[in-house]
């Protein structure tokens, strides 16, 4: 595959506390107004693991003290050739005090009022396997607009 096509490399953490889950209310750019894990580019010469723990640390001030891969998402846009490929991770324990930032502002969440009208059309389907607790998860899901989900493809896959 050419370079150009190859997937463009992102991370998500999902970090929870008993029955909690922690999200971050986008203040701009790209999912502005959105909640979400914390996340975003891979850089040249880090791996997608200190990535998510950078962002997750430049985002919301605190350091996970485990991270675990439970799934890769790619998503699909109608106005962008080239895939995003998102790395999924939960930790269950950190260090810090989630603080905002000028990307994010943190907001706990009990898992039965987690505010999926004010998130990414594919959270709904994916976030119960993360937060069920222990199944990994691959799925893709196609945009049109960037904001409607025309298609999608989830399954369960084994924990590596
Ligand atoms: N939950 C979720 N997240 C994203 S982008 C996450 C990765 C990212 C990308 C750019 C900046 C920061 C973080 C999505 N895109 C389409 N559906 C989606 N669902």
């Amino acid at each position: 595959l050419p370079d150009c096509l190859q997937p463009k490399l992102f991370t998500l953490v999902l970090v929870t506390d008993g029955r909690r889950v922690l999200l971050g209310k986008k203040k701009r750019g790209f999912g502005e107004g959105y909640f979400n894990g914390f996340g975003g580019k891979v850089e040249a010469g880090e791996t997608i693991r200190d990535a998510a723990s950078r962002e997750l640390l430049e985002e919301a001030g605190i350091a996970a003290d485990s991270l675990t891969h439970r799934g890769t998402l790619t998503f699909l846009f109608d106005d962008r050739p080239q895939p995003w490929e998102v790395h999924v991770f939960h930790s269950d324990s950190y260090t810090g005090m989630p603080t905002e930032s000028e990307e994010m502002a943190p907001q706990w969440f009990d898992y039965d009022s987690i505010p999926y009208q004010q998130m990414w059309a594919d959270d709904v389907f994916w976030y119960p396997l993360l937060l069920k607790g222990s199944a990994c998860f691959r799925g893709t899901f196609h945009f049109v607009n960037t904001h409607t989900l025309v298609k999608r493809d989830l399954s369960e896959v084994p924990c590596l």
